[in-house]
């Protein structure tokens, strides 16, 4: 099963033993690029990516099933999930504090919500399928998925998978990634059921490992009853063979102890597929409490923030776990880079031709301003060998299994963001392992909610690589250690002078705006040294389009202003005739937009 070596190039790198030496010019292993090539492209990119997560109602609003499906794993009574005896587990007594802290709260869901609409539905109003559920401001075509068949590729669950829960639309800006107090037992059974999926097993030269008799054996799931959970069952037996694992959490939970420490993940092999799907899983696992730790609620005080000595404890210590974040940013830099040509015929709302464009033009930006081809991660070194082709299944099959244990997770917040980034991780091995960069012609289908699930998840990972930089520059402040930049070879010059390039600006200092055909809106720094001839003709184009709708819009809304202020005027007067205070007046003279863009 071991690969043989890659050719010799900067990629020369897939030795099994982690970078655990931080060094900043160290090549993150199995990567291509170091540690300070992926910061200092990161410096450049997260402005644009957290712009086109916020700001366009495509990638700021995603599709998932969170209420309606059941944890197959193992059965809420045994408290493992979704009981508050394990998820509330921050303080000792979480009755003694404001409710607003607690972790139930923290854990629920913000925002509007809006349900899937039936496929009538669907036709009967394609502009407005959710009938303004998620805000009038929201245009639902840019939102809703409009159903289609899942593929065989995928390599997680989609979604919509189930007949009978079709899923919520939920905003992901009113439900940021943070501290939710979701800790104890359940989170911890959590996360050993998804290490557990690392566990491969060794299947005779191409059979997958699931082609095991599926209910036979000593399985300790042989309670279950549907085939959905037979299935479920099966799936994970592996996960759950240690038995000895579920009484100790059971009894810890009837005794309320702490719980108990999870076992060392097994290797019990180093071939580099195996090794990057834990890489993946523990990278995604340092992202999610670099962000719980970076926004932190202090439950005594009430104060959100950054908590260093959280920071210390989950990863600090753990060069490994670093290390595996910011491989997990390479592996999606490089997905997102060879998105370009599917991307092209895209399309991201069907009822919104200038939003559509807008979204396209930012994504095409971002891939466009990546770096080209294996300069960060290079795939091909994986699955090359004859022999490997039933792993890729495996493989697939696993990352499967993950998106079904997030079912289990306890907190919706967290279950939340557990899915987008389970399924950002699959589509990106999809896009790495089953497209082609230059001819999407035979490329499988990229789901809705896997372009979603894609760029946040590198938004994730960019403000976690930022989170982190900022957390080591908090240390050498305490410590009093002397910051010593990190050197930039010509060859990182080179890469982010043209994201740069591309995207526009110095994007550490200012968020950009993107105007709707997705350029940066330069109607402050208006400095046309800097710009391309087309982006000096959509900025102009698009100041014309505003004034004039400003303009049209403020004439149309005249006469009942007019009307409205009369009235008003009437009452202030009839209020002096009677000789009460006749109250402040009810209108001024203001500029609502800046006059030099008049
Ligand atoms: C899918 C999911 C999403 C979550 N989202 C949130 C959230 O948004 N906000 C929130 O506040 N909490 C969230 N949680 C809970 C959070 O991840 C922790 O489980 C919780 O804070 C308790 O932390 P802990 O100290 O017990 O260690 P945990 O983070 O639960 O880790 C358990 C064990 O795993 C090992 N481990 C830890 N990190 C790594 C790593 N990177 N690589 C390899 N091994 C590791 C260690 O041995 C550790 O003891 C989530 C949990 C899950 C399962």
């Amino acid at each position: 099963e071991k690969s043989k070596s890659p050719p010799a190039n900067v990629c020369d790198n897939t030795s099994p033993n982690f970078q655990t030496q931080l060094e900043p010019g160290a090549i993150v292993s199995d990567a291509c690029a170091s540690y300070n090539t992926l910061e200092q492209l990161n410096d450049a990119i997260y402005p644009y990516l957290h712009s086109i997560t916020q700001n366009t109602d495509f990638f700021s609003h995603y599709r998932l099933s969170l209420f309606n499906k059941k944890c197959p794993f193992w059965s809420d009574e045994n408290g493992m999930c979704g009981n508050v005896a394990c998820a509330v587990n921050t303080l000792d007594n979480e009755e003694d504090i404001p409710l607003v802290w607690r972790a139930k709260e923290l854990g629920k869901l913000e925002g509007p919500t809006a349900q899937h609409p039936g496929k009538s539905q669907q036709m009967a109003n394609r502009q407005r399928p959710l009938q303004g559920s998620l805000g009038e401001e929201v245009d639902e075509s840019c939102v809703v998925e409009y159903d289609d068949e899942c593929d065989d590729r995928d390599y997680c669950i989609p979604e919509d998978e189930s007949a009978t829960a079709k899923g919520d639309y939920v905003s992901l800006v009113d439900n940021p990634e943070r501290f939710t107090g979701y800790s104890g037992v359940g989170s911890q059974q959590v996360w050993e059921a998804i290490y557990r999926e690392n566990c491969f097993n060794k299947p005779p030269k191409g059979v997958s490992s699931n082609a095991e008799s599926p209910f036979g054996g000593s399985s300790p799931f042989s309670g279950f009853k549907s085939e959905q959970q037979l299935e479920a069952a099966n799936q994970l037996r592996n996960v759950m063979k240690h038995q000895g694992f579920q009484q100790n959490v059971k009894s810890a939970i009837a005794s309320g102890n702490a719980p108990a420490r999870l076992d060392p993940v097994e290797f019990d092999d180093t071939c580099i597929e195996k090794r990057v799907f834990h890489r993946v899983i523990s990278g995604m696992h340092a992202s999610i409490s670099t962000h719980l730790c970076y926004d932190y609620l202090n439950q005594t005080t009430g104060t959100w923030g950054p908590n260093l000595s959280c920071y210390e404890a989950r990863l600090h210590n753990y060069p490994d776990r670093i290390s595996n974040l910011y491989f997990n940013y390479a592996l999606i830099m490089r997905a997102v880079g060879k998105i370009k040509q599917h991307i092209k015929d895209y399309s991201f709302c069907s009822e919104d031709p200038e939003q559509d464009a807008r979204t396209k033009n930012s994504v095409l930006r971002l891939a466009s301003a990546l770096p080209d081809g294996p300069e960060v991660f290079d795939e091909t070194v994986m699955f090359r060998e004859p022999d490997t082709i039933a792993l890729k299944e495996d493989f697939r099959n696993r990352f499967r299994n993950v998106s079904r244990i997030m079912d289990c997770v306890g907190c919706d917040k967290c279950r939340l963001w557990g899915k987008i980034q389970t399924n950002g991780y699959g589509t990106a091995l999809k896009v790495l392992f089953e497209f082609d960069e230059n001819d999407s012609s035979k490329d499988p289908p990229l789901r809705r909610t896997e372009l979603v699930a894609l760029i946040n998840t590198m938004h994730r990972l960019s403000h976690s690589l930022r989170a982190l930089k900022e957390f080591r520059r908090m240390i050498e402040e305490r410590d009093n250690i002397p910051h010593i930049p990190a050197q930039t070879t010509p060859q990182t010059k080179k890469e982010v002078q043209k994201v740069k390039d591309v995207l526009g600006g110095d994007g550490e200092q200012k968020e950009q705006k993107l105007l709707p055909n997705g350029y940066p809106d330069f109607r402050r720094d208006w400095d046309n040294t800097n710009m391309t001839f087309m982006e000096e003709f959509w900025a102009e184009y698009f100041l014309i389009q505003r004034v004039f709708i400003y303009v049209m819009k403020s004439w149309i809304a005249l006469p009942s202003k007019f009307t409205n202020i009369f009235i008003y005027e009437l009452s202030r007067l009839w209020n002096w005739w009677m000789g009460y205070v006749p109250g402040p007046p009810g209108w001024q003279w203001s500029f609502t937009i800046p006059r030099e863009e008049l």
